[in-house]
């Protein structure tokens, strides 16, 4: 069976977090590649509409162009509507039957998996991976594969507040996806001439 991790995510934008947990995912379970899924609308969380489907994509694409075992799925962006895990990984498990599949996810997402959709079910079709992440208590009686990393007290909503403020965001977004972010002038870097 290949090994290949998921990373489900809103990605708004990608941050260098979500490249070290995924890179630390797959040297310590030795996967054969992990695969960066942006969501349509993410299930439990508002998710600002700042950066559109096809910005989060083209993001993503950008942060993992350097390495050759991370790639992009679009699944849950080209289907649309609420992306419930469940749904998509069923989908997933019928397309690939020879693939086994590896649902990372950090901290806070460990905390709350008692609310996902359908997750008895869902525990039986993937291996869920777990990565500590700062402020969280990273606790579930689901079953999890923890490993271990190094953490970053780093989020996408810091980045949106620091893009839209004049912040740095240098070594905590990938230098390609904050070239994107400015030549398309998301999440409030374009700035609009005062008019004085
Ligand atoms: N710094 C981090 N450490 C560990 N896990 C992280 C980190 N940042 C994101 N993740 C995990 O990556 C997955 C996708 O996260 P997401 O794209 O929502 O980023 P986010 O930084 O949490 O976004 P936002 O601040 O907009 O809520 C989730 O499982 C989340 O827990
Ligand atoms: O299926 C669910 O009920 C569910 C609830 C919360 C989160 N998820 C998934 O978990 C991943 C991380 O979510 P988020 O909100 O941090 O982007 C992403 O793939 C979501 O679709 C899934």
């Amino acid at each position: 069976m290949k090994k290949v991790g998921l990373l489900g995510g809103t990605f708004n934008p990608p941050h260098i977090g979500h490249l070290m947990m995924a890179n630390e995912v797959l040297h310590a379970l030795d996967l054969d590649e992990v695969r960066f899924m942006p969501n349509a609308i993410p299930p439990h969380k508002f998710a600002p509409h700042d950066a559109s489907d096809v910005e989060r994509l083209e993001m993503v694409r950008r942060a993992i162009s350097p390495y050759p075992y991370f790639s992009v799925e679009s699944y849950e962006v080209d289907k649309g509507g609420v992306s419930y895990s469940y749904k998509t990984l069923s989908a997933m498990c019928i397309r690939e039957p020879n693939v086994k599949f590896y649902f990372i996810i950090g901290g806070d997402m460990i905390d709350s998996l008692h609310t996902w959709y359908c997750i008895d079910e869902l525990v039986k079709l993937v291996q869920f991976v777990g990565v500590k992440r700062p402020g969280t208590e990273a606790t579930t009686e689901y079953p999890i594969l923890m490993v271990e990393a190094p953490q970053i007290d780093l989020s996408s909503t810091l980045l949106r507040e620091r893009l839209a403020t004049g912040g740095t965001v240098t070594f905590l977004l990938p230098e390609a996806v904050e070239t994107f972010i400015r030549e398309e002038g998301l999440y409030g870097t374009r700035t609009v001439p005062s008019g004085d």
